[in-house]
């Protein structure tokens, strides 16, 4: 009786085709093989796959790939046990199967989330906390003044003005700029931290913030634009927020009239339509998780 097929060059490959074309269908393997099969293990579990090739012990031999010597025999389906099964599989295939996880661990990501004064950035991240608190938010240095509702390390870290002129001089801010008078810059060192904890990042900053995270930060972080439906909504916005005077409404409208221009030079845009923040925070989230699929990670470096 046959123990082993033995195979000369180049039946390896034939053989490793019909093993690649059986694979999806497992389920069959019993009908598509045994009826060919003559038992050979004490066992009587394993299974000859055809009958054999070639005997001889000729040069030809040594051709041979070990990989074709495993795959000549196959443990039954029907009459073996799964574990069996499996360990006759792996076997055949001359390694134990991997229990290591086919992706890698995502790299952290950098979300940089910006978009026109009023469009509603504070509230989408805001809500994005509550759906999402495995996210580091950055608390961004500001020296303006608190508004009603806004809470010191949380919102924003409120400082003097000197204080932030210090923080810029040790270069310990990875972007800053004067919005409306006031300054607003990123600490690095809060990022570093985060980043090396695996945590994602998410930035809130002003467009022009935005274009200068841009040419620091390349590809290696996704920048999201936030508009409103229309302009028309987003002036109802800034009007019923009740923090801005006459003289700086018209500013803020002015520079979003040239701000919505730099839509380009984001990789996404989410609208934040009147009364459907949460379909924002949705979009938002979706932009996260499909950047998580990524293939080919971004791997941003401060
Ligand atoms: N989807 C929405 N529908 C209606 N109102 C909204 C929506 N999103 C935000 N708002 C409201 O619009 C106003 C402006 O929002 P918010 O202060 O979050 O804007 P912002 O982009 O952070 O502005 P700034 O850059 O000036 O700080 C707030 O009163 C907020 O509650």
């Amino acid at each position: 009786m046959l123990n082993l097929i033995r195979i000369s060059s180049p039946k390896p490959m034939l053989l490793r085709r019909i093993f690649t074309s059986i694979s999806p269908h497992r389920a069959n393997l019993h009908r598509s093989f045994i009826p060919l099969a003559t038992t050979i293990s004490s066992s009587q579990k394993l299974v000859k796959l055809c009958p054999s090739i070639s005997m001889s012990s000729s040069s030809s031999d040594n051709h041979i790939t070990n990989e074709a010597k495993r795959s000549t025999i196959l443990p039954s389906v029907t009459g073996s046990t799964k574990p069996e099964l499996l360990r006759g599989i792996e076997s055949v295939l001359g390694s134990p199967f991997s229990s290591n996880p086919f992706t890698p661990t995502p790299n952290p990501l950098i979300i940089v989330i910006s978009g026109p004064s009023g469009v509603g950035k504070d509230d989408v991240i805001k809500k994005l906390r509550e759906v999402r608190p495995g996210l580091h938010f950055m608390v961004t240095a500001t020296t303006r003044a608190k508004r009603v509702g806004e809470t010191d390390g949380i919102d924003y870290h409120f400082v003097s003005k000197e204080k932030f002129l210090e923080l810029v001089d040790s270069n310990e801010l990875l972007e800053y700029a004067l919005v409306y008078g006031d300054y607003k810059g990123i600490p690095k060192q809060q990022i570093r931290e985060f980043m090396s904890k695996g945590k994602d990042i998410i930035l809130r900053v002003d467009i022009q913030g935005a274009a200068t995270l841009k040419k620091i930060l390349g590809g290696s972080a996704i920048f999201v634009f936030l508009v409103a439906e229309s302009e028309e909504e987003l002036v109802n916005r800034l009007v019923d927020r009740k923090t801005e005077t006459i003289a700086t409404l018209i500013v803020r409208i002015k520079t979003a009239r040239e701000e919505v221009k730099h839509m380009r030079n984001f990789d996404y845009v989410v609208v934040n339509a009147e009364g459907k923040l949460d379909n924002a925070v949705k979009s938002v989230e979706s932009i996260i998780d499909a950047e998580k699929a990524k293939v080919l990670q971004r791997r941003a470096v401060i």
